[in-house]
């Protein structure tokens, strides 16, 4: 650690500030420092009283729950007592987001958000990249084509010939007549032409036909069709959050620079695929002819934000003046903004916003109080930077209950700054199992998704963002597709998203945002938000309707059996590559073997519920324990085949953590895995 304007700051952070995020952004590093101990001088009492806050509810909540066990059953009451102890505030007097300079991908446009664990070069520089996708590929190398799968050994002509039926039936739905532009005529969507390619425009996204006869595809199609690209991810999620395993300074500094090197338009990775090695750089914008001979250009790339942590964690690699870690939330507000000034300086080879503006994602809020923190945190980060007021914006995930109920009042609270607002639907989940811990048993897992209070939720969501102005200025946003090999189920199901009136939703892989652009060609979402715009909002009783089991609900001992190994699946094959490699987002097959997403927010599920049902007597401490050794065997077989896996054991920090996470999860703040994870993983990285 060195020390900076009476911080220790960890070195490389330090070396990284100064040599690589300062330069060209005019700020010196005495300057620089001395702000940022002045920001957390200011800002971290009132972000242990915020946190304070949280427990003091929790405690509150849990007291009236153990009196009041089981399902509501007078709405009324609970309402008052949630309202008397602050958990629900006055609702705001009608108001709009006066939210300026946003980019068109995210005002005005409607299509996927792809979100990318921050650590990953590979993954990020293939996230960025992919505002543009091939249809032929997401067909062909996927489950969305109803057809047999693709013989081994090259390019199978029957799926290939399945794939073009398929993306033609596409664009005849969507751009009938489009054959007329490819031999040279006017088609009413046709919005550019180059050599070897025709651009449409539908529904504000761009779709290419790209003509090479001579190509192996192109050959075997009379139009000499060799593949049809969607404009796909729009916007971009670069986390260094849930999907990352961030504990330290060395892996801080690996965000941040990966997040700069976006920021310049200069990241690469370089790595091997199929026996080669391979670069991988930002793509160009594209450039087109328009059909009155003007030129223009679009966008390469994806729009980008990042995503910071929330307000609980801390961070060793900076401590304050009494020896305290600082908050990481505070630093990443301060280190992402600076390097992102790069972007706005255009100190680099690429841009990102052209709207000039800086894309924060801000999760796991608590309500308008702890929004309102956000907002003052990034005014002072402004003033350090001196950047404009409301510069830096904010995607406000609604991913917490007391944000949910009290959605009006937190838009309000960052009213200029509100670039989104998002259902993450997991961390919510996961609040909502552990901020009624003590009111009984929860309902199945897999139950949860069908429940009326995430129903409630929802339609809320979209409606309060219409009646608070989102509509042409910011995303409503859905979230996120957790089953990543499961496209055909996406491609029937996604819809939903744009049909509720979501201008945007989360996509796990670059392929599933082609795929999922498909379906806002089928639905025009601005049409929907008017249709919308004076429908009344459901009521909050909805929403506060807790999913425990009715009274009395007896589960067999099968089901018992598969609930508990199904989550100590999905939590063990998640912990054990977290802990052991360091991996923040994993696919772990499901008692069903179906591949799932799993990061921290879905692992905060499974522990919370297993945590929940042991708490109230729905299984044993044996039935836990005997379900969890066997799924670490299981997991163990699973990962047979990477050689850098290292077997679960009982006296291993890979097995502890889960463990803990299951029979101390009730005592975790909000149910969060972040302070074990983090515990478990320091542990590892000190040994090596
Ligand atoms: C509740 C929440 O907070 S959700 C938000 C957090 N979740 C996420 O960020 C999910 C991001 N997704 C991922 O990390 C991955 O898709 C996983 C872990 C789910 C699956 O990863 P894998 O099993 O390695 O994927 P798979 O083998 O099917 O595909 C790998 C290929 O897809 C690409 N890919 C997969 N996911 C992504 C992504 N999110 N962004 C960019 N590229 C991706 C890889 O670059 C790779 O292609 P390449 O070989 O050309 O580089
Ligand atoms: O961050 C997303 C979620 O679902 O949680
Ligand atoms: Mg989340």
């Amino acid at each position: 650690m060195v020390e900076r304007s009476g911080l220790q700051v960890f070195d490389q952070l330090a070396e990284f500030v100064e040599q690589k995020a300062l330069p060209g952004t005019g700020l010196d590093p005495e300057t620089f420092w001395n702000g940022l101990a002045e920001i957390l001088e200011k800002f971290v009492p009132e972000n242990q009283a915020l946190l304070a806050k949280r427990d003091e509810l929790q405690r509150q909540l849990d007291e009236w729950h153990t009196a009041h066990p089981g399902p509501v059953t007078d709405m009324a009451a609970y309402r008052d007592f949630l309202a008397e102890i602050g958990y629900l505030l006055p609702e705001p007097a009608p108001f709009s987001i006066s939210t300026a300079n946003v980019d068109p991908e995210i005002a005005t446009m409607a299509g996927p958000q792809l979100v990318v664990p921050a650590l990953n070069e590979r993954f990020v520089l293939n996230a960025a990249n992919a505002r543009w996708g091939s249809l032929y590929d997401a067909f062909y190398g996927t489950d969305a084509l109803d057809a047999p799968a693709a013989r081994p050994g090259g390019y199978d002509k029957a799926r290939g010939a399945a794939v073009i039926a398929r993306v033609r039936a596409f664009l005849d739905a969507t751009i009938p007549g489009w054959e007329r532009a490819i031999s040279g005529d006017e088609h009413p969507a046709l919005a550019g032409r180059k050599d070897g390619g025709v651009l449409f425009r539908h529904n504000g996204l761009h779709i290419e036909i790209v003509i090479d006869p001579q190509s192996p595809v192109g050959r075997t199609d009379p139009l000499g069709i060799a593949d049809v690209i969607l404009e796909s991810a729009l916007t971009t999620i670069v986390d260094l959050e849930d999907s990352v395993a961030v504990v330290d300074g060395e892996d801080l500094v690996h965000g941040y620079s990966n997040w700069l090197g976006l920021m310049r338009g200069e990241l690469t990775a370089t790595f091997e695929k199929a026996g080669q090695t391979r670069e991988r750089k930002l793509a160009e914008d594209r450039h087109w002819t328009a059909p009155d001979g003007t030129g223009f250009t679009l966008p390469g790339r994806s729009v980008l934000f990042v995503r910071n942590v929330g307000h609980l964690m801390t961070t060793p690699a900076v401590r304050l003046p009494d020896d305290k870690e600082a908050p990481l939330g505070l630093l990443d507000a301060v280190l992402t903004s600076l390097c992102a000034v790069h972007d706005l300086k255009q100190l680099g080879r690429l841009r990102n916003s052209r709207a000039g503006s800086i894309y924060i994602v801000k999760p796991k809020q608590h309500g308008p109080e702890e929004v309102a923190f956000s907002n003052r945190l990034f005014d002072a980060v402004e003033d350090l930077l001196s950047l404009e007021r409301n510069t830096i914006k904010m995607g406000l995930m609604d991913e917490e209950r007391r944000t949910s109920a009290n959605l009006a009042a937190c838009i309000a609270a960052a009213r200029g700054r509100v670039v989104f607002i998002n259902t993450g639907f997991l961390d919510r989940t996961g609040d909502e199992m552990h901020t009624a811990m003590q009111a009984g048993p929860m309902i199945r897992k897999a139950a949860m998704k069908g429940s009326d209070w995430l129903q409630a939720y929802e339609d809320r969501n979209v409606r309060i963002g219409l009646a608070c102005g989102l509509s042409g200025k910011a995303q409503i946003g859905k979230g996120m597709w957790a089953a990543p090999d499961m496209m055909a189920a996406m491609l029937e199901q996604k819809i939903a998203h744009p049909r509720s009136g979501a201008n945007t939703a989360w996509v796990p892989s670059p392929t599933a945002a082609t795929l999922h652009a498909m379906h806002y060609h089928d639905v025009d979402v601005f049409e929907i938000q008017k249709r919308l715009a004076d429908e009344a909002a459901p009521d909050l009783s909805r929403l506060l309707t807790i999913p425990v089991a009715e009274p009395g609900r007896n589960w067999s001992d099968e089901e018992v059996r598969e609930e508990l190994e199904n989550n100590c699946q999905g939590i063990l094959g998640y912990v054990v590559r977290w802990i052991d490699q360091g991996i923040g987002c994993s696919k772990v097959p499901d008692i069903h073997d179906v591949g799932q997403m799993e990061d921290r927010a879905t692992l905060r599920i499974s522990s919370q519920h297993i945590a929940n049902w042991l708490h109230h007597g729905v299984c044993t401490r044996e039935q836990v324990e005997d379900a969890f050794a066997r799924m670490a065997a299981k997991v163990d077989a699973q990962n047979a085949g990477d050689p850098s896996y290292r077997k679960l054991s009982p006296d291993g920090p890979a097995w502890q953590a889960a463990h803990a996470l299951i029979f101390e999860g009730i005592s975790q703040p909000s149910g969060y895995t972040e302070p074990l994870l983090h515990a478990f993983r320091l542990k590892v990285k000190a040994q090596a």
